[in-house]
């Protein structure tokens, strides 16, 4: 029997917790600065020996790299709500995911950030103070690759380490060949393409790149991504012409996974080619390397080098088609909890 004194304990509850990358909290120097550095000290982003890479973290790119990426995040900033638009994504993907959710009392659905705010130790110990002993974290990255998956699973085992009470704690696998998602992004092309007035001569699908050491030491990601599109393009009976696939966002000196988006791109109007569109299936809402890198530099380099027509195809967001993807994959995975 519970004696007199025992604190009220709420309990029972099952927590999911969706994560994204991370965002600033401004554009300016400081709070950019303290972004990149959380965010460039992540052993599993940047995989270098500390000795070499803090020098040059600390004399060099945290000196310039904050005013230069600063700018670009203002270029696309979500003034309305002065935030980026990965958080109101990521926010609102976890309010339409609750409201899935709302029959299903025991389930309490939150998000959280690998760098910036909201934290996944302070949303991990939110949710278990609402009595969730069992929390389902899902990394928002369809392909798997450590600099992504891996550190969002490191930072939610790492929280447990400062309770005494632990939730039971399951991790979301990638989900990059599953049907209900390659439906999805066939869909959401289809539909995008049929508001154009032009046909594309190419789609181009721009995965985020990684070092080509990474995938050397075993990174199952560009696999991954080669997958996703092999589907999609199966899905869409579209040729290896029609649909190709890049790699975008090359940090630092070491070679990365090729072919690099922005030299496609040129290569392609260089080529002759005069319409082109991209589509992001890697990235589950829009953001800073698709919303500046491919939507207006990437166009703005297939314009100067003599295309006529590019169409950025937006990201799944938090449209109905996303939504059926990321509700799949986290009934799926609750499979026993609730
Ligand atoms: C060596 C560095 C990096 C690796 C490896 C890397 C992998 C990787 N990143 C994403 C998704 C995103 N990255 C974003 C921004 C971003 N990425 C890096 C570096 C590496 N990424 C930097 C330094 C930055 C910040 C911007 C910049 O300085 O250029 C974002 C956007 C975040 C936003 O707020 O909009 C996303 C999303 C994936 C999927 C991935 C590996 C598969
Ligand atoms: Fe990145
Ligand atoms: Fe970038």
């Amino acid at each position: 029997m519970k004696p007199a004194s025992h604190p009220p304990v709420k309990h029972g509850r099952v927590g999911v917790l969706l994560v994204n990358l991370g965002t600033p909290e401004g554009t300016d120097y400081a709070p950019m600065r303290r972004y990149l550095k959380q965010f460039l000290t992540d052993k599993r982003v940047i995989e270098w020996s500390r000795v070499f890479w803090y020098p040059i973290l600390f004399g060099i790119v945290l000196n310039t790299r904050p005013g230069k990426v600063g700018k670009a995040y203002q270029s696309i900033w979500n003034t309305e709500r002065n935030e980026s638009f990965l958080r109101t994504y990521t926010r609102s993907q976890a309010e339409i995911m609750a409201q899935a959710f709302q029959s299903q009392t025991n389930v309490v659905v939150d998000w959280a950030m690998r760098y910036g705010n909201p934290s996944i130790e302070s949303r991990m110990q939110a949710l278990q103070a609402e009595g969730c002993e069992r929390i389902l974290v899902f990394p928002l990255y369809p392909q798997y690759a450590a600099a992504t998956t891996a550190t969002v699973n490191d930072e939610a085992f790492k929280a447990l380490l400062k309770m005494r009470w632990q939730p039971a704690l399951r991790t979301v696998p990638p989900y990059h060949d599953d049907p209900i998602y390659i439906d999805a992004l066939a869909n959401s092309i289809t539909r995008h393409l049929a508001t154009l007035d032009w046909e594309p001569e190419v789609v181009i699908t721009s995965f985020h790149g990684i070092p080509q050491s990474y995938f050397k030491k075993g990174d199952p990601y560009y696999c991954q991504c080669q997958k996703t599109a092999r589907l999609l393009r199966e899905r869409l009976g579209w040729s290896k012409d029609k649909l190709q696939v890049t790699f975008q966002s090359r940090f630092g000196p070491e070679e990365w996974l090729q072919p690099y988006t922005d030299k496609t791109v040129e290569a392609l109007a260089a080529q002759g080619v005069k319409r082109i569109a991209v589509v992001n299936p890697g990235f589950v809402s829009d953001c800073l390397e698709t919303l500046e890198e491919i939507a207006e530099q990437a166009a703005e380099s297939f314009h100067h080098a003599g295309g006529e027509k590019f169409a950025h195809i937006p990201c799944l967001n938090d449209s109905a088609d996303g939504m059926t993807v990321l509700e799949h994959v986290v009934r799926r995975e609750l499979a026993g909890w609730v």
